[in-house]
């Protein structure tokens, strides 16, 4: 789908479902929006990730938190084992590498074609000001919403002792909204910017994973807050959540490119099953990724 707003003429408004005084989505190319796009790209710059607290303002939270605790019930529980690159382990690599190290992979994901059309994720997620301050932000001129009716919005949810092992996103860049945040636990650490295209720097990867925090960062997430998030570089994880209350975060997927479809294997994985269009690129062969990441 096209993100420009002549293509959607019945395009909600934004009004209430963001704070446009602090967030000036609909006037970007006012100074005030202009100095908050600035701001942005010099975060994503310095370390691959940008927190905008209270995204969502106070009036719509309690709605926001509602809609993901109405649609936790289709989640999905992975209770894998997976490492970094969500592949599998290499028995020509020692045991120490970071391809053969495996964590339990336990949190549940809601997939995209559960979300209804007025919840106010997707409303935010499919909005032509949104989509295009997202794309000013990240440095690309339009981004595209995913043509994967699974992964393209997506929400994540972490129960009880449930983790987010260390990983990377299949996509460069991801934008997540949090909805929900448990007692304790679940804290969003990452590495920023720690692989590139142009390798995948298996040394330091290593020593994070041998529980090394010097490059780590730590984010304290709340209830309404947008993240934008260089995912494919940056090795993350969520850590255990404690207590009952679920931890939940709203998964924002877009693409350079229009048409882009995750691997149908990837799909098995997550969601527990193929969307059509995935047992199309079976049928037909198309699985390879555009770039060489291990993924
Ligand atoms: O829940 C989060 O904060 C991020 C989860 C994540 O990294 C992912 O789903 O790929
Ligand atoms: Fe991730």
């Amino acid at each position: 789908m096209h993100a420009t707003a002549d293509t959607r003429p019945d395009s909600p408004s934004l009004e209430g479902l963001v704070d446009l005084a602090r967030y000036p989505l609909t006037d970007l190319s006012s100074s005030a929006g202009q100095a908050l796009i600035e701001r942005c790209r010099e975060q994503l710059a310095d370390d691959g990730c940008v927190v905008l607290p209270r995204f969502v303002p106070d009036q719509a939270l309690d709605r926001l938190e509602r809609e993901t605790e109405r649609l936790s019930p289709a989640a999905h529980y992975n209770q894998n084992e997976t490492n970094p690159y969500n592949s599998d382990g290499d028995p020509g690599l020692p045991a120490s590498h970071p391809k053969n190290r495996f964590g339990d992979r336990t949190n549940g994901f809601v997939a995209g074609d559960r979300i209804d059309r007025d919840t106010i994720i997707r409303q935010v997620y499919q909005h032509p000001d949104f989509q295009r301050f997202i794309a000013a932000v990240v440095g690309i001129e339009t981004i595209h919403e995913y043509a994967d009716p699974l992964a393209d919005l997506v929400v994540n949810v972490l129960r009880e002792g449930c983790q987010h092992p260390w990983h990377y996103d299949t996509n460069e860049f991801i934008v997540t909204m949090m909805t929900r945040q448990s007692e304790g636990g679940g804290r969003f650490e990452y590495a920023p910017g720690i692989r590139s295209p142009e390798g995948e720097n298996f040394e330091a990867v290593q020593s994070v994973l041998d529980g090394d925090r010097s490059r780590l960062k730590t984010l304290d997430l709340q209830p309404g807050d947008l993240q934008v998030f260089f995912g494919r570089y940056s090795l993350h994880r969520v850590t255990p959540v404690e207590g009952t209350r679920e931890r939940h975060t709203v998964i924002f997927a877009y693409a350079k490119e229009p048409g882009f479809v995750g691997r149908p294997e990837r799909a098995q994985r997550i969601f527990g099953r193929m969307a059509p269009v995935h047992e199309r690129m079976l049928d037909e062969g198309r699985t390879q990724r555009s770039d060489n990441l291990a993924d």
